[in-house]
């Protein structure tokens, strides 16, 4: 059994990994993390989760960054469930601890110091973190997964996005002339559980926001390898991640080599479901691991779309089939 350990396990998809983690046949939860000065340290995490009652009851812990040394010898795996910086800031302690880290922020998934000035308002101290990282997108990058100490768990709209772009990218069939061009609709615990003015009940309407400077359209640049244009919408519900692509395809591609290299890359892999005859629904995935593709080509135009559950696939069961990977689990174990 892994010992097996969650930072910032009071947040929404921290409660999404406890959940997982409890289910899994090869990890034992052994404890929960919040801040050092949370309000909710001394909490069982089922208090702040009614559907966790009598299933995870462990109690959630402030963690000073300075016990990392003496806490954590003897942990085999660390889900760090926190803010940017936070993660940032303690993921170095912990590798030094010879844990193995999956980090679900943005801390570690772009190898660019810039970047992180630019995009997240600090300056990144872990340049040689920064190349070591892999980027968890499970279902491109397993090999890489099954080798590292450190796995920078990618963001929701960039899971969304890449899934559908890569296998095209990859086939070289997108136009070279042209910026793909992503619109996605986030619920709103994309933004987390802690309570803000842009997220409150009252408050959210749909709308578009991050117009050209959202942190997640480099991401997606970086490991698309092409340019895109990506505009986030906030949508007034709770779950869920709805993203229509507009590609301009390279002259005389058939729809056969686009249904091609969507299947070669996604015919062994049980997350992705190629919907044949239907449009993706946020219905369908939310509450569950899946990504559920679809297309259409007309001439050189392939509207792509993709629906996933932003706090699983778009984060902490992506994180999961991670694990799966790194240990040589089985690939969905404890998904459903
Ligand atoms: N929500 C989503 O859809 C997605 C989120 N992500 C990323 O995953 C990470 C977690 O997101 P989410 O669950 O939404 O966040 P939440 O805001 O819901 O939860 C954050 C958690 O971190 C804890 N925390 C805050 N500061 C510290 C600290 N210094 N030390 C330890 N714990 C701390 C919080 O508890 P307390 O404040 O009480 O200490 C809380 O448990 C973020 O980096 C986010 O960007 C990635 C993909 C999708
Ligand atoms: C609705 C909403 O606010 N969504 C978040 C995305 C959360 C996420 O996946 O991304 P990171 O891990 O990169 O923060 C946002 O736009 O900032």
């Amino acid at each position: 059994m892994l010992n097996t350990v969650i930072i910032g396990a009071s947040g929404y998809t921290g409660a999404e990994l406890a959940k997982m983690v409890n289910r899994h046949p090869q990890l034992s939860l052994s404890r929960l993390y919040v801040s050092k000065n949370s309000v909710d340290a001394g909490k069982p995490l089922s208090s702040l989760y009614g559907e966790l009652s009598g299933i995870v009851d462990l109690e959630l812990e402030g963690l000073d960054p300075q016990d990392i040394p003496q806490l954590f010898p003897n942990v085999d795996v660390v889900l760090l469930a926190t803010a940017h910086e936070v993660s940032h800031d303690i993921a170095a302690a912990l590798l030094d601890c010879a844990c193995i880290v999956f980090d679900l922020s943005g801390a570690f998934r772009v190898p660019n110091t810039d970047f992180y000035q630019q995009f997240y308002g600090f300056e990144h101290r872990y340049p040689e973190l920064l190349e070591e990282a892999v980027y968890g997108l499970a279902e491109h990058n397993a090999a890489q997964v099954a080798q590292t100490r450190l796995i920078a768990v990618p963001g929701c709209y960039t899971t969304a996005a890449l899934t559908a772009l890569k296998p095209l990218a990859n086939a070289n069939l997108i136009s070279d002339s042209h910026k793909s061009v992503i619109n996605a609709t986030s619920g709103v615990s994309g933004a987390g559980r802690k309570a803000s003015m842009g997220s409150s009940f009252c408050e959210v309407s749909l709308q578009p926001y991050g117009v050209f400077n959202h942190r997640h359209q480099p991401e997606i640049v970086h490991h698309l390898g092409q340019d895109v244009i990506f505009t986030p919408h906030l949508g007034s519900y709770k779950r869920g991640i709805l993203a229509t692509m507009n590609v301009v395809l390279k002259a005389g591609t058939t729809p056969e080599q686009v249904q091609q290299a969507y299947v070669s890359a996604y015919q062994d892999q049980p997350i992705v479901r190629l919907l044949d005859g239907a449009w993706p629904k946020l219905q369908s995935v939310v509450n569950t691991p899946f990504l559920d593709l679809a297309w259409q080509q007309q001439g050189q135009d392939l509207i792509v779309v993709s629906a996933e559950d932003n706090l699983l696939k778009g984060a902490a069961s992506q994180a999961m089939q991670c694990i799966n990977i790194r240990f040589g689990f089985d690939m969905m174990e404890s998904l459903l």
